[in-house]
């Protein structure tokens, strides 16, 4: 019989679903160490938030098949070992939406009425009613930033209070928005005309800090920030100053840069800010949502079966999935490369298969693709499950061609092309002899580049000294160049240089690079 380790409090609904085809041990705070010791024992490991599955205990668990994160967020799973040790790992998209949702919604409710101040007030024997004379939401402003799922369940809500609704969502359609009642706007006009700004996107390189102290400093007087996503997206020391200078009226957190907050100047503020212990998916219903949501899915891998929200490894059946497998993470990674090339909405996405692969079953590939294009908006929340789906949703076009005629790979190459609001840029890649990925054209620029973590592209003018100017440019930042290559179509005219780089390019040196003479354009990408 199969053995499933249960490392965090999970609701038994779950428990007995696996309890139906696994031996079931439920043993929680475990130690790093304790976990290491016990787990080559398990073939599968269901966790909540409170268990970090690092690459040692992945790489421990000799048996593991699945991991299974009963939540959304996937951070304190080594997902990359994981996958590299063909674990599947799972989580509950929606199971804890809604309770997210109702946290974010009280936390604002809370705030406009000093709620959890004046009951402890009460408590303390008071009976004060000056001090907490609230504001109403009715016909105020509530910017939400990060329109997904539950973001829209609270737009919905507001709207029901009478609430104007205003949002910025850089992956969403304009289409989607207007039927929430929303109206997009970008993020400068949220944080100026909001009187409450609720966060709900994941946190990446673009949403850590995004509410910072040139954030806070554009906002009201009177305006409210509520943070029920992910810590680290607010800066908690600019917070800390706006709300002791009286710059903003209140915020509400939820989330924290450490978890638990431990010593915080966030600890001394009064009555505007509201602090609770990461509790937005703390309710009964979800707990019993997402248990059930990923033990059915443990259950269903353990019994051979796929499962319907992988986060790492799509419902195809073994053979298929070994033989795709490489193009599918070709497919990922220039879905991944060429979202970030063209930058802000998407409105298409051309996936052309081109030589042998023309002949294929496409679909696995078109999915990869989406999956990467739409992963710096949706990180783990996007699966090869949910991609299609997602894409729809945000009013992505997905169009398919095919061209078999063209050999300039054995195994075919692929080409996507992406068109958004700010114009249009394709690239095309290709797997080597050793099945390696390389980039072998941007924008019909041919090179030939293996992806890295960190890359900046220009789009410049052929002529002498420039690609030394962007190496000394760089070496001034003390950044680091791995490789460097152009590719141009005529000798002096356009070219592009690829530079994969050791380290994430600082701040501002973007902007360095295109003001040198005869560079067009310059983008930097992490994969
Ligand atoms: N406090 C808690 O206990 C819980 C927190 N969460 C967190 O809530 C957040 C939202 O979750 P869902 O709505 O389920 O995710 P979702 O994936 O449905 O929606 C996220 C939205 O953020 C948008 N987005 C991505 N980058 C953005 C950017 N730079 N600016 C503005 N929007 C951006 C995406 O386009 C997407 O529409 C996540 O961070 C999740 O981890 C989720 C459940 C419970
Ligand atoms: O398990 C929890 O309570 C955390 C929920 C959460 O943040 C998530 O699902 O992403």
């Amino acid at each position: 019989m199969s053995k499933v380790l249960v490392s965090d409090p999970i609701d038994q609904a779950g428990i007995d679903i696996l309890s139906q085809v696994a031996q079931v041990d439920v043993k929680t705070n475990l130690s790093p160490e304790e976990l290491i010791g016990i787990i080559p024992d398990y073939d599968a490991l269901m966790i909540r938030s409170g268990t970090r599955v690092t690459q040692e205990i992945i790489e421990a668990g000799k048996q593991l098949k699945i991991i299974g994160r009963a939540g959304v967020g996937v951070d304190n799973v080594d997902v990359p070992a994981a996958t590299r040790q063909g674990i599947v790992v799972v989580n509950s998209p929606e199971g804890n939406t809604i309770a997210a949702a109702e946290h974010a919604l009280a936390m604002m409710l809370s705030l406009s009425r000093h709620i959890p101040d004046a009951n402890q007030s009460v408590k303390n024997h008071q009976w004060d009613r000056k001090s907490f004379i609230g504001a109403e939401v009715y016909k105020k402003t509530l910017g939400v930033v990060g329109l997904g799922k539950i973001g829209s369940h609270v737009a919905t809500v507001a709207r029901a209070m009478g609430m104007k609704l205003l949002a910025y969502d850089p992956f969403i359609s304009i289409e989607r928005a207007e039927q929430l009642g929303c109206r997009i706007v970008e993020l400068d006009v949220l944080l100026r005309e909001a009187d409450y700004i609720t966060l709900h996107m994941p946190k990446t390189a673009e949403t850590t800090h995004l509410i910072n102290a040139e954030a806070l400093a554009k906002m009201k007087p009177t305006a409210r920030v509520i943070n029920c996503a992910r810590g680290g997206i607010v800066d908690e020391q600019a917070l800390y100053e706006a709300l002791k200078a009286g710059q903003i009226a209140g915020a509400a957190l939820d989330v924290f840069e450490s978890e638990p907050i431990g010593e915080s100047p966030l600890l001394s503020l009064g009555k505007e800010m509201i602090l609770t212990p990461h509790l937005g998916a703390s309710t009964a219903e979800a707990q019993v949502n997402v248990a059930i949501d990923v033990a059915e899915q443990i259950r269903d891998v353990l019994l051979g079966l796929p499962a319907r929200s992988a986060v790492n490894i799509p419902g195809l059946s073994p053979n298929v999935l070994e033989e795709l497998r490489p193009y599918m993470q070709l497919a990922e990674t220039l879905g991944n490369l060429v979202g970030q090339l063209a930058g802000g909405r998407i409105e298409m996405l051309n996936v052309r298969l081109q030589g042998e692969l023309a002949t294929n079953n496409s679909q696995p590939l078109v999915v990869a693709a989406l999956k990467g294009l739409l992963s710096q908006a949706l990180r783990e929340r996007v699966n090869y499950v949910n991609a299609t789906i997602e894409a729809k949703e945000r009013g992505i076009r997905v169009i398919e061609t095919r061209d078999a005629s063209i050999r300039d790979y054995s195994g075919g190459s692929l080409q996507l092309s992406a068109i958004g609001t700010l114009g249009e840029h394709s690239v095309t890649g290709a797997l080597l002899g050793d099945g390696e990925i390389h980039i072998t054209s941007i924008d019909g620029f041919p090179i030939n580049v293996p992806p890295n973590r960190y890359m900046v592209f220009t789009l410049h003018r052929d002529m002498p000294g420039i690609i030394g100017k962007i190496g000394s440019l760089l070496g001034s930042f003390n950044v680091n160049i791995a490789s460097m290559q152009v590719g141009r179509k005529i000798v002096r005219g356009d070219a592009v240089m690829v530079l994969s780089i050791d380290d994430p390019l600082p701040e501002g040196v973007l902007d360095e690079i295109t003001k040198v003479p005869g560079i067009r354009d310059a983008y930097t990408v992490a994969l």
